[in-house]
């Protein structure tokens, strides 16, 4: 601190928000510390006596799994929701047959190029429930030296015996998230239904933004996906004196889909409008600054896990060569404030900021990447929205949380006050301002081999 100008430590309250960056092996207990969990402590018995629980995800390492529980707490009745696909249906089979306790329940899809991304723990305890949305895989790899986000639910408490069971969450999540677990059309998923029910969640501040495969029109056009997201942004929950047509939306995530052969076209067209609509009624509607951030080949080279954390990012060449436009765009992967830097990238994070980039309008956490297949695509004249895969985020409003109008973005260097009236801050994943990619940077993708300069561990990337 000695060398560094004397940066003010703010009060900002702690972590109000319960918003947390997955723990990462092998770095200093000082970025550990800083708004971190680990997959251990999530599931862990210090919360109470879990009784059953279900783990929605894309990805299963069964035995890695049972092995995070605590040790109590490993024969109790466990459901697996998956992608409704052969080889993840016949491995998860032969990986779950030894155990009694855990059952299956397809996620099915409309089509081949849906996925189940939705990352989601459902705990219920004694007399509490706990909803836990991430961005993580259920395999060892995804918690040990990446970056994911992590929301908790409070302990949401049983409803008492006189009392009228309904949703009492300001933002409506229960109800918006029971809408979106109907559409797994699934008895077993149903059965969590009924559960979540039972269950006070007027402690519940958070927005859910799910997405679920079909053609949603009518009154439920603005139910998932981006529009889902428009409609709360137009809405007064969303109201905030300070943001302007020129405050910049962020975009980060670990892939991206085929976004059409102009940014005007799904880019900066229907997606921007909806992550740039406010309340406000600016005049015609301007589009905002937009700044995406994906690692480039050097941000993975120099990361911990070396080329091998490009097979988490997806990207394919083919892909990338129909969209160059999207080079513009890019910004890369860099956390040095919070020691992150190295930890590649898997959480998805998007926000409206200030232009000076201390204010937060709005942050989303959530499974999804940038693709129409995750957000929705309209059609038919923006009279249905087309959505290809299950995705689960959430979205932080200020006022929500009792603030006057926007989250503040913290130095990292910040006391914990725990005074309602401090700033909030939002633990932003990667530093502000943002780096552009420099002109020889170019994108991560993973069906590229990368040979002439070997990686943090000596290795050379050369796809199969
Ligand atoms: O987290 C996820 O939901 C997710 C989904 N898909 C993939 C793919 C793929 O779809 O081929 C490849 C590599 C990593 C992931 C991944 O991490």
């Amino acid at each position: 601190l000695s060398k560094s100008p004397i940066t003010k430590t703010a009060r900002i309250q702690s972590n109000p928000l319960n918003m947390y960056l997955t723990k990462v092996k092998g770095m200093d207990e000082s970025v550990n510390n800083f708004c971190s969990i680990g997959i251990i402590e999530i599931l862990s018995s210090k919360w109470g006596q879990l009784q059953e629980s279900a783990q929605f995800n894309y990805m299963f390492e069964v035995e890695w799994l049972i092995d995070k529980y605590p040790p109590c707490f490993r024969h109790l009745p466990m459901l697996l929701v998956h992608q409704d696909k052969r080889e993840t249906t016949a491995q998860l089979e032969a990986e779950t047959a030894p155990y009694g306790n855990i059952d299956l329940a397809k996620a099915r899809l409309n089509d081949a190029f849906g996925t189940h991304h939705t990352k989601m723990m459902l705990l219920r305890y004694e007399d509490t429930l706990r909803v836990v949305i991430h961005t993580a895989n259920l395999i060892e790899q995804d918690w040990r030296e990446k970056t994911q986000g992590v929301w908790l639910s409070p302990l949401f408490p049983l409803f008492k015996e006189d009392e009228e069971p309904r949703d009492k969450s300001p933002t409506k999540f229960q109800t918006d998230l029971i809408l979106y677990l109907r559409s797994y059309k699934s008895k077993a998923v149903d059965h969590w239904c009924e559960l979540l029910k039972k269950y006070d969640m007027s402690e519940a501040k958070v927005f859910i933004i799910g997405s679920t495969p079909g053609r949603h029109t009518g009154a439920d056009l603005h139910k998932f996906g981006h529009m889902k997201l428009r409609k709360i942004l137009s809405s007064n929950h969303a109201t905030c004196e300070n943001v302007q047509a020129n405050w910049p939306v962020i975009g980060q995530f670990s892939s991206i889909g085929s976004l059409g052969a102009k940014s005007e076209a799904w880019l900066q067209g229907e997606f921007l409008q909806s992550l740039g609509t406010t309340p406000k009624r600016f005049t015609a509607f301007t589009k905002p600054p937009l700044k995406l951030v994906f690692p480039c080949v050097e941000d993975v080279r120099n990361s911990l896990e070396g080329y091998k954390a490009g097979g988490s990012l997806p990207y394919s060449d083919s892909t990338h060569q129909k969209q160059l436009y999207l080079t513009k765009f890019l910004h890369r992967w860099k956390s040095d404030k919070k020691g992150r830097t190295r930890a590649s990238p898997h959480i998805k994070s998007y926000f409206r900021v200030s232009p000076d980039m201390k204010q937060i309008h709005y942050a989303v956490l959530t499974s999804a990447n940038l693709s129409k297949a995750a957000w929705g695509g309209l059609e038919k004249q923006s009279s249905q929205l087309c959505i290809r895969s299950y995705e689960l985020g959430v979205l932080f409003l200020p006022k929500i949380f009792g603030q006057q109008d926007t989250f503040v973005v913290s130095d990292g260097l910040v006391v914990d006050g725990d005074g309602e009236k401090d700033p909030i801050s939002f633990p932003v994943p990667f530093d502000l301002p943002l780096t552009r990619y420099g002109d020889e940077d170019q994108p991560w993708r993973w069906d590229v081999c990368y040979k002439s300069i070997p990686d943090s561990h000596g290795d050379v990337w050369i796809p199969s």
